[in-house]
């Protein structure tokens, strides 16, 4: 198989921003030329100004000196905004499609149970452009040109600064290599811990009703206490090498001065260049030393890069299939085959029927017996692995997903409501829901009464997925959203769990008028009463197809092949 490319998404939003990258590279070589100001004034003082004792020289020099300082204040200003701005740039043209991203990783059940830390990545890259790690980047290139003036001052000086920066960058990577590990341990268990916090904030009801609070308590604090050692070795080495680095950093520059008061007396420096080397030499250590402070945070916006850029790849944006028209109700499914995402066996297979307006299809069998699997192929979840689906001809995979969305009505196992209005549910929170069709299909789904009847009617709130409303409740609402809009297929998975008599009674009411208005239907269920208004039987069982055609002729079929074994159990209790 060929090998992916590298998305260079990233890199290409990066690229809208290069005259300002170029703007804020011409403000370091400034801001950094500018910094010689401050050597070259002491130069100088000692040697021009105590020299000849002239006041007004010093006055015009500090004069200049301020001058040159506030322009630099305000180049280094300018170009922190200029940063923070690239960075917010990038982060605007990448996060609709990262979270596009993150959305398709989701389709994967494996990946969903995981937390995606795609946005957070994204938000890391951009945090470095606000951070003075950047800048010390754009500023690195001008320590050799600090250290070229050191070795104009005298050869021994320059050899000394190199040394230093040799020295430092060494420490920086000892460093690296020895809290590298522990900080990932750290970070794993951190997601682990915060994982499992929010998977029992989520089910806390489970958790007390089971009693189980305190053993999953201790999962997660267990994770916590993994992650706060692991930080704790890190935070250990790292600030013992940090410290040393500092103490060394304050001796180098004694040791400069040492060195400068020594050819001083050997008559080969002036007590100026003795000074300004000094000070030479911090200046060009600065940033080395900002970078090498800042490198945890390069680092992690480095491998921040690296993982979004394997998101990227491994899910490249879809190529939005040409519009077709609007599908007529008509249905085929040829020796459909499905592995759910992420397996390898399939779950479903052998699947041949052909549904028009009008139909409702129960489908029926034991359980795990590939119900739920059919109705995600239905609405172009999972995709055939083999065979294929057809609406109106066409393969589910030809329609934009969004547009199929709307030609489709599916009701999954276990409904969600999402945070707003039952009305914005209800439409799908589509922005230009219209009022009236929000009624007929909460009236279709036979679900209008209900809705009167709550608190606030159809503008009553649901938080936390629905939870506030009972199962029966929730299952038809869910219903009336699978109605809105008018689609022409109808997937409803386990309708009936959750309802009672009129429940029932209701729902065979929608697929009743479903069937009127020229809908197909299909009605996934353990439950007999849903096939009251079906008019053909799909059975399967361990995934394969048992039988499929009119209701009556499968159910006698059903019958007849299960008396033998009746009989035969019969027999043998007798
Ligand atoms: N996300 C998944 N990944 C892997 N296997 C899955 C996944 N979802 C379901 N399966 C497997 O597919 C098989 C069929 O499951 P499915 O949910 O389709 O059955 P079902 O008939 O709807 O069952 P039930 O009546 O209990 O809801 C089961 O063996 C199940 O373990």
């Amino acid at each position: 198989m060929a090998k992916d490319h590298p998305s260079r998404e990233i890199a290409d939003a990066l690229k809208e921003s290069f005259w300002a990258l170029v703007g804020v590279a011409l403000f370091s070589a400034t801001i950094n030329f500018l910094m010689l100001t401050g050597p070259l004034f002491m130069l100088q003082v000692y040697d021009r100004v105590l020299g000849s004792r002239s006041t007004s020289t010093l006055i015009v020099l500090f004069g200049m000196v301020v001058f040159v300082f506030i322009t630099m204040g305000i180049l280094d200003f300018s170009r922190g905004r200029v940063l923070a701005r690239i960075g917010a740039h990038l982060h605007d043209r990448l996060d609709a499609r990262v979270f596009r991203a993150v959305l398709r990783q989701a389709e994967f059940p494996a990946a969903r149970a995981r937390s995606s830390s795609a946005q957070r990545d994204l938000a890391q890259i951009q945090g470095l452009f606000s951070t003075p790690a950047f800048s010390a980047v754009f500023d690195l290139p001008w320590a050799p040109i600090y250290l070229s003036v050191l070795f104009l001052f005298h050869p021994l000086m320059g050899w000394l600064a190199i040394a230093s920066t040799v020295l430092i960058l060494a420490l920086a990577v000892a460093n690296q290599m020895l809290t590298k590990r522990s900080q990932n341990e750290a970070l794993l268990a951190m997601d682990e811990a915060e994982m499992r916090g929010a998977s029992m904030r989520k089910e806390i009801e489970t958790l007390l009703g089971l009693g189980m609070r305190q053993n999953m308590m201790r999962r997660r604090t267990d994770a916590n206490e993994r992650a706060l050692d692991a930080r704790m070795h890190a935070s250990d080495l790292g600030g013992g090498i940090t410290a040393i680095t500092k103490a060394f950093r304050i001796l180098l520059q004694s040791t400069m001065l040492a060195l400068g008061a020594w050819l001083v007396l050997q008559n080969a420096l002036s007590a100026g260049a003795m000074i300004a080397g000094s000070i030479l030499l911090g200046r060009s250590l600065g940033p080395v030393e900002q970078t090498v402070a800042q490198w945890p945070q390069i680092q992690r916006a480095w491998s921040a890069r690296k993982s979004l850029t394997a998101l990227l790849t491994a899910l490249p944006e879809r190529q939005k299939p040409m519009d077709l028209p609007a599908p007529q109700a008509r249905i085929a499914l040829n020796n459909l085959a499905v592995v759910p995402p992420g397996g390898r066996v399939p779950t479903l297979q052998g699947i041949r029927l052909t549904a028009k307006a009008g139909d409702a299809i129960a489908v029926i069998g034991p359980s795990a017996s590939g119900k739920s699997t059919l109705a995600r192929a239905l609405v172009g979840l999972w995709a055939p692995a083999q065979g294929d689906i057809r609406l109106d001809g066409a393969e589910l995979k030809q329609y934009d997903p969004d547009q199929l969305g709307t030609y489709l009505g599916y009701l999954p196992q276990d409904i969600v409501l999402f945070d707003g209005t039952i009305a914005e549910n209800i439409a799908r929170f589509s922005n230009q829901a219209d009022p009236q069709a929000i009624v007929i299909a909460a009236q279709a789904a036979a679900a209008h009464d209900l809705i009167l009847g709550l608190p606030d009617g159809y503008d009553t709130r649901v938080t936390d997925g629905g939870k506030e409303l009972s199962g029966g409740q929730r299952q038809r609402i869910g219903l009336a959203r699978a109605f809105y809009g008018d689609p022409i297929i109808l997937v409803l998975d386990e309708p009936n769990s959750a309802l009672d008599d009129e429940g029932i009674h209701a729902l065979n009411q929608a697929i009743a008028t479903a069937r009127q208005l020229g809908k197909i239907t299909f009605v996934m269920s353990h439950r007999r009463s849903a096939l009251a208004h079906c008019n053909l039987v799909l059975m399967i069982d361990s995934g394969h197809m048992r039988a499929f055609g009119p209701r009556d002729e499968v159910l006698v079929k059903l019958m007849n092949a299960a008396s033998p074994a009746v009989e035969a159990r019969k027999r043998a209790q007798a």
